[in-house]
């Protein structure tokens, strides 16, 4: 995208620079030196009705504005914050949104006129941001700042991909070492009495347990309590860990410290999705690193598919996400796609090719110990399920969550609530019926789409679209990396053998090709629905096809398992089902059923879509050439993106109600949405929505952009770019 015309002079500060830039150090300096003249006190008292006036400075006795220069603002921070936010933030929510009633205007003095001049800040964009740029300001210990109007009326579709490039993806970025291990440690999700930062270290890696007995030793003040795992991790080592919940250690590198030359160990970094999430996610990082690569941060999702290698060696798999509670489980496996996307970038640099054969390596393992290994793998029709091993009622979502579920059996037992878990999770009491619900609820959770009525109590019998697509595209793609880069010999060293494997055999292309062939075959048989022309998910208790339609169908394009006829149908007939203002649903409302008191709202359903939803679909219908669809579906999406980020403060959220046109931010299902919970200025976004902005502009034009940023509706945009018929 391009950027404003930029006309500077080698002392001042891009407009468009990051906050520790623009409100930090050498910008005090540069405005200092500049504005000689100014005497500001940041001793201000209140006017009569208490509300901060910003004090009109002395005439400059040079000239004020030189009209043809972007216009400056000289603001002082404490008391235009404290003015704008009584004027402007009506309902006190803390951000300034459509929704609030003030007068929509306020005036700042200019720079040039040392703040005699003023000039109007004007509707709920513009100052929003100025509240956003002045929170800012603030935690950088600025009193008074001098401001570019450009960092107030930037165009929005600018403003947000650079907010998303220079911050946000800093905001998500976490490290596990000494260096920041407060950070990580910290979990909203861990509801225990003593909430203490707690590491557990796999068996094989004792030096980072040395390294963390230290750190533990060096720093009591963290209260940092260090465990090591025991080798064998059971769903009952699992279970018990359950009263002391904890990160889990991912991959570190070892340098040499400069100033001691003393070796010591260092986290390899990654991005946490954000809100209460504060840990490395199986798909999330996915979808992250898709945005990453677009931002040019091609380091970290490197680093990303590093600490994924770890925790297959460790833990056997990739994690739902890097606490203990999650242990038993994964999640949708994206691990040859996004090593392949990272080698694309980083092909010319040292170790690249050793990065991408650990990285094929690792999946080749992860396919065979846990996807292609009952209880996931069904023999009967050769396809997989999610369908992992755990104990008990999982512990990270809110209390509230398994009540209606729980009590009546602790009526039953004549337990309180609590009791009851305790003996439930301890087999003190046995209850197959909810051993049978848990099962599913626990595989719902691995499918990533937790929760949704399309895999309620029944997710764990099920050869789903989504997980076999994932699979046909590891199959693939191994062929593709052994055939393309391994000179079609891939030896596989002992780490790396699953089962019977024979220690240093050589697995070739062919090998993985009949696999994606047979799984093809697999997936036309049971998955396939030649009458309605799509893709569904198979029971394989009741050996019936699902008949709940989900948006998961286009998983079969992206990975590139449907013929060009399936996608033909597909499309004809998935796009009209599934898309909505604002992208694609998750499902249709017909499927969903209706809902009420008793049967609420779930939020991987209708109405609400979500950032891989769309980002999947985007790419699965571009690699088949439905490029209008495409360019349709982006351009709604990143919309209601748009609209939602001016009208509502700069807000960027975990998911999205599609068909809502004014507040499509405001999801009420299950436990609300990540992202909204920030006081002036949104510092982090949600990871995968970030990277869906990002990445959803590569597939716009400038046209597209421009129009974006005016905020023109999809329809109308179609209506002005329609081609004119040839007479
Ligand atoms: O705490 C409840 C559940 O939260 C997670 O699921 C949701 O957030 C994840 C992170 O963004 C995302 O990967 C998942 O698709 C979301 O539904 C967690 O993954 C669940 O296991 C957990 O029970
Ligand atoms: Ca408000």
């Amino acid at each position: 995208m391009g950027s404003p015309l930029r006309q500077r002079s080698s002392n001042e500060i891009d407009p468009f620079s990051t906050p520790d830039i623009y409100y930090g150090a050498e910008a005090l300096y540069k405005s200092n030196k500049h504005f000689r003249t100014r005497t500001y006190s940041i001793h201000q008292k209140p006017t009569s009705d208490g509300f901060f006036e910003p004090r009109k400075p002395q005439r400059r006795g040079s000239h004020d504005e030189i009209s043809m220069l972007p216009r400056k603002f000289l603001v002082s921070v404490e008391s235009t914050l404290a003015h704008l936010a009584a004027q402007e933030d009506t309902d006190g929510n803390w951000q300034i949104t459509i929704e609030d009633t003030g007068p929509k205007v306020l005036s700042l003095g200019t720079a040039a006129s040392n703040g005699f001049k003023t000039f109007d800040i004007r509707g709920t964009y513009m100052l929003s941001n100025l509240l956003q740029e002045l929170h800012l300001a603030k935690e950088h210990g600025r009193n008074e700042i001098i401001l570019d109007e450009s960092r107030l009326n930037e165009n929005p579709v600018n403003r947000l991909a650079r907010l998303i490039k220079d911050s946000f993806w800093d905001g998500l970025t976490r490290v596990i070492d000494a260096s920041a291990i407060e950070v990580a440690g910290k979990d909203p999700k861990d509801w225990t009495s003593d909430p203490r930062p707690r590491i557990y270290i796999p068996h094989g890696a004792p030096e980072q347990y040395a390294y963390y007995v230290k750190v533990a030793a060096d720093r009591p003040e963290l209260r940092l309590d260090v465990c090591l795992l025991p080798e064998k991790i059971t769903p009952e080592a699992v279970r018990d860990m359950n009263d002391k919940p904890g990160l889990l250690a991912v991959a570190m590198e070892e340098v040499t410290d400069l100033t001691t030359g003393v070796k010591t160990l260092k986290g390899k970094p990654f991005v946490v999705p954000g809100g209460r999430f504060n840990e490395l996610y199986g798909w999330d990082s996915y979808m992250e690193s898709l945005g990453l690569i677009a931002n040019d941060k091609v380091h970290l999702a490197k680093s990303m598919v590093e600490n994924f290698c770890f925790c297959i060696k460790h833990y056997g798999k990739i994690l739902n996400a890097t606490r203990s509670y999650y242990l038993c489980r994964s999640q949708p496996p994206f691990l040859t796609d996004m090593a392949m996307r990272v080698y694309d970038e980083i092909h010319r640099e040292p170790g690249a090719r050793e990065f991408l054969r650990t990285a094929i390596l690792a999946a080749i393992k992860e396919y065979h110990s846990v996807w292609m290994a009952e209880p996931r793998y069904d023999p009967v029709t050769g396809l997989s399920r999610y369908r992992p091993e755990g104990l008990g009622v999982p512990p990270e979502t809110e209390a509230s969550h398994f009540i209606h579920i729980l009590e009546p059996y602790a009526k039953k037992h004549s337990m309180t609530f609590e009791e009851f878990v305790q003996a439930y999770n301890h087999g003190k009491v046995v209850e197959p019926e909810l051993d049978d619900y848990f099962l599913h609820d626990r595989a719902v959770r691995e499918s990533g789409h937790d929760t949704s009525y399309r895999l309620e109590k029944v997710c764990a019998n099920l050869a789903t679209i989504d997980l076999n697509s994932l699979l046909y595209k590891y199959e693939k793609d191994i062929a593709k990396a052994i055939n393309k880069y391994f000179g079609d010999k891939l030896r596989i060293p002992e780490e790396f053998c699953v089962g019977d494997m024979v220690p240093n055999h050589i697995q070739t292309s062919s090998m993985w090709d009949r696999k994606s062939k047979r799984r093809k075959a697999a997936m036309d048989k049971y998955l396939w629905n030649e009458e309605k022309g799509m893709f569904f998910d198979y029971d394989t208790v009741k050996k019936e096809q699902c008949d709940y339609e989900t948006c998961t169908t286009f998983w079969a394009m992206w990975c590139g398992v449907a013929t060009p006829v399936q996608a033909a149908r597909l499309v004809t007939v998935g796009i009209p089902k599934f898309e909505a203002y604002g992208g694609l649903l998750s499902g249709t409302e017909e499927s969903r059923g209706a809902v009420g008191l008793e049967r609420p709202n779930r939020q991987w359903d209708y109405p609400y879509g979500w950032a891989p939803q769309q980002m999947l679909a985007w790419t699965a219908l571009d690699r088949y050439g439905y490029h209008d669809d495409v360019a349709r579906l982006v351009y709604k999406w990143l919309f209601m993106m748009t609209k939602a980020f001016v009208d509502f403060n700069g807000v960027v959220v975990e998911k999205y109600d599609v068909t809502r046109k004014a507040d499509p931010h405001r999801v009420d299902a299950e436990y609300g949405n990540q992202g909204l919970d920030f006081k002036g200025v949104a510092k982090e976004g949600f990871g995968w929505v970030n990277a869906s902005f990002v990445y959803g502009l590569q597939f716009t034009n400038a046209h597209m952009q421009r129009a974006l940023g005016t905020l023109t509706p999809w329809e109308q945009y179609a209506r002005a770019t329609e081609t004119i018929p040839e007479i």
